[in-house]
């Protein structure tokens, strides 16, 4: 098939991109670059625009014409996005507009949406299922709920079939050692954790100990970004088959917390790196994890890594080839 991916050079974009030039299919990348890389693109061709150009958007989808369009492109940080809101509904809801505009126009109908857990806010029932209420509690929760709340207009017009994949904590490296987080200033816990037992940083600050939880620290679900491409993959084929548009959580099912997620970084790395214990980061939930039944039943998917310590033992072997990478040049 042909695909445009937007975003596709940035941290998620980029695993699913090689899991389908894999597969052969034939892929657009479209990206401004301003967390994504040009490396990162092993498969197919980079168009590097922003999606905020209509212009250039529509020129790129009417001359490729794509089966499936993947829009992976969005900002992301949840702290951020309680500082700077507007940025967010800029980015993540009016740029998503502009998308399904041109796709409207040049006649592409079929979405793969790269939605969040964020989506849920603090869910009333764990593990939260997608008939679950979504009530967001930062702006870019709210952002992601609007972007589906679009499409899923747009399909009841007859004009879209989407999959709104929800996403909850993406994290490791490609198994092959060519792909990874690769942000300039990362806030990813994993990643921060790594980093810090590297030397980058003189400390692991941790969020909050004062949650409703067994140790007091938040609690995530772990998805490895391998699984989550296979995600993609199924996705598509089902959106393909069937035309049908629906919202799929993409999790595990478990989940683990902050200071779990500190004890297997020591583990993996072997590093007693210090961490100091602080106030609560504004827009966190205190636990959020996924009950995947639908992905799996619906799509057939089923999870290759589920194992926080093969997790982070990628991203630890990612960011020991980062490190080589940033101090060759
Ligand atoms: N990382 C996670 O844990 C996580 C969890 C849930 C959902 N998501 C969603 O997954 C998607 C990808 O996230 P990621 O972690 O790979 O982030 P990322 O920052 O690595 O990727 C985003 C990509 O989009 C590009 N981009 C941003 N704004 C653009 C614009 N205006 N025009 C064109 N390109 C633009 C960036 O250059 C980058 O390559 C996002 O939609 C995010 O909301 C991520
Ligand atoms: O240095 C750090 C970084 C994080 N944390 C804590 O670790 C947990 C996980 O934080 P992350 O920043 O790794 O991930 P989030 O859960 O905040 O958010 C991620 O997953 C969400 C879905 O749940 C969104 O989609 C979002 O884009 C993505 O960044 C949170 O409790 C956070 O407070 C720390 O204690 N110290």
């Amino acid at each position: 098939m042909k695909l445009l991916v937007t975003g596709g050079a940035g941290y998620i974009g980029s695993h699913v991109v090689k899991a389908l030039g894999k597969k052969g299919h034939q892929v657009v990348v479209y990206d401004n670059l301003s967390t994504g890389h040009p490396w990162a693109v092993t498969h197919g061709e980079l168009v590097v625009a922003d999606l905020a150009d209509r212009e250039r958007l529509e020129g790129v989808l009417a001359a490729f014409r794509p089966d499936v369009v993947l829009h992976f492109a969005a900002l992301i940080r949840v702290e951020e996005s309680v500082r700077e809101p507007l940025k967010y509904y800029r980015t993540n809801v009016s740029y998503t507009l502009n998308l399904l505009e041109a796709m409207t126009r040049c006649g592409v109908r079929n979405l793969i949406y790269s939605s969040t857990a964020a989506v849920y806010g603090i869910p009333e029932r764990l593990p939260v299922d997608e008939t679950a209420p979504l009530a967001p509690i930062n702006p870019y929760g709210a952002s992601k709920v609007m972007g589906e709340k679009i499409m899923e207009d747009l399909a009841a017009a007859g004009g879209l079939n989407y999959v709104a994949l929800r996403y909850f904590n993406v994290a490791g490296a490609d198994s092959e050692g060519e792909l990874g987080q690769a942000y300039r200033d990362a806030t990813h816990l994993i990643t921060r954790a790594l980093k810090t037992a590297a030397g980058e940083s003189p400390r692991l600050y941790v969020y909050g100990t004062d949650y409703d939880t067994p140790d007091g620290t938040c609690i995530r679900d772990y998805i490895h970004v391998d699984d989550l491409a296979s995600a993609h993959l199924c996705a598509m084929e089902y959106l393909v088959a069937t035309g049908r548009s629906v919202a799929l959580n993409c999790g595990y099912g478990h989940g683990y917390s902050v200071r779990e997620v500190v004890e297997t970084v020591r583990k993996v790395t072997g590093v007693d790196f210090p961490v100091e214990e602080i106030y609560r980061r504004a827009g966190d939930s205190p636990v959020v994890v996924a009950d995947s039944t639908r992905l799996k039943e619906t799509t057939g998917w089923s999870p290759r890594h589920d194992d926080l310590e093969f997790i982070v033992r990628s991203a630890h072997l990612w960011e020991q080839r980062l490190a080589t990478r940033v101090a060759g040049r």
